[in-house]
């Protein structure tokens, strides 16, 4: 579990987080929505240490990272798995490669051991063949399979996600979702997406968080987000006709 109290953060005179809490329970997809330049990714590199907040705090299940020394902080982001935008694989390295990066660079398993590990995590990704592929040989989604198995390669406590599903079509998209949702599941991961994917939103959010401005606008759960007033969420979740659409009907069905 992460919980999130009162989280600051500033560039310069401009405050882009202003006092953010929450929790991300494990075992459970939690997505962050909001418009561009909400403070999405901002938080997200929040959660991920790459920027630390001048006021408040993060907690990892029951670790203070502002409190943690260096020794524990590296060994916290070694329980953190994540999928970049657009998949950042090393395209000069096979897929199996790409998916042993993590284990050569942080661990000290023997050839066959990581063998054995990376065989697990790409049969889990349903990547049988692929294993001798360069990424320029393999599909979009492929490729984000790929980016899954590295990401959970060394057994993540903490899964983070940045637009998934960008530049995949959406039946592949929602396949990719799925797969994300089945391992949080299985492995019990606390997994953060950071998306604009509504279809995303349908199919795996089991908890939601709305940021507007740097502030929490709203939390809640995919069934939730239907239902609510909050004129900056169906302002957001309504921009398109299909969605305008399925909530018409859905308040018609209430009345
Ligand atoms: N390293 C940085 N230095 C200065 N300003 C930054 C930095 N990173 C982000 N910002 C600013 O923080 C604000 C929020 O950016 P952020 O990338 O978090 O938005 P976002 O909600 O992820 O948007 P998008 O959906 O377009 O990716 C923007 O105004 C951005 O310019």
């Amino acid at each position: 579990m992460i919980e999130v109290n009162d989280i600051h953060k500033s560039f310069g005179e401009s405050e882009i987080l202003k006092g953010v809490t929450t929790q991300f329970e494990k075992g459970k997809t939690n997505l962050i929505i909001g418009q561009s330049g909400s403070g999405k990714t901002v938080f997200l590199k929040c959660l991920l240490g790459l920027f630390e907040p001048e006021e408040g705090s993060i907690c990892y299940d029951g670790r203070t990272y502002s409190s943690l020394s260096g020794d524990e902080k590296r060994d916290l982001r070694q329980e953190m798995g994540m999928v970049f935008q657009g998949s950042a694989l090393f395209d000069s390295m096979t897929v199996e490669g790409n998916v042993t990066f993590p284990l050569e660079m942080f661990t000290k398993q023997s050839k066959s051991e990581m063998q054995d590990r990376v065989n697990i995590v790409l049969k889990r990704v349903n990547l049988i063949d692929a294993h001798n592929k360069y990424p320029s040989e393999i599909s979009g989604g492929m490729q984000k399979r790929v980016a899954i198995a590295r990401a959970i390669v060394m057994n993540p406590k903490y899964l983070f996600c940045d637009e998934p599903n960008s530049g995949l079509d959406p039946k592949t998209a929602i396949l990719i979702d799925n797969l994300i949702q089945e391992i949080t599941e299985e492995y019990d991961i606390t997994t953060v997406i950071n998306t604009h994917d509504m279809n995303s939103v349908m199919e795996i959010g089991q908890k939601i968080l709305f940021l507007k401005n740097g502030l929490k606008e709203w939390e809640g759960t995919n069934k939730e987000i239907f239902k609510t007033d909050n004129a900056a969420v169906t302002d957001f979740v309504y921009s398109s006709e299909l969605f305008k659409k399925v909530r018409q009907m859905y308040i018609e069905e209430r009345n």
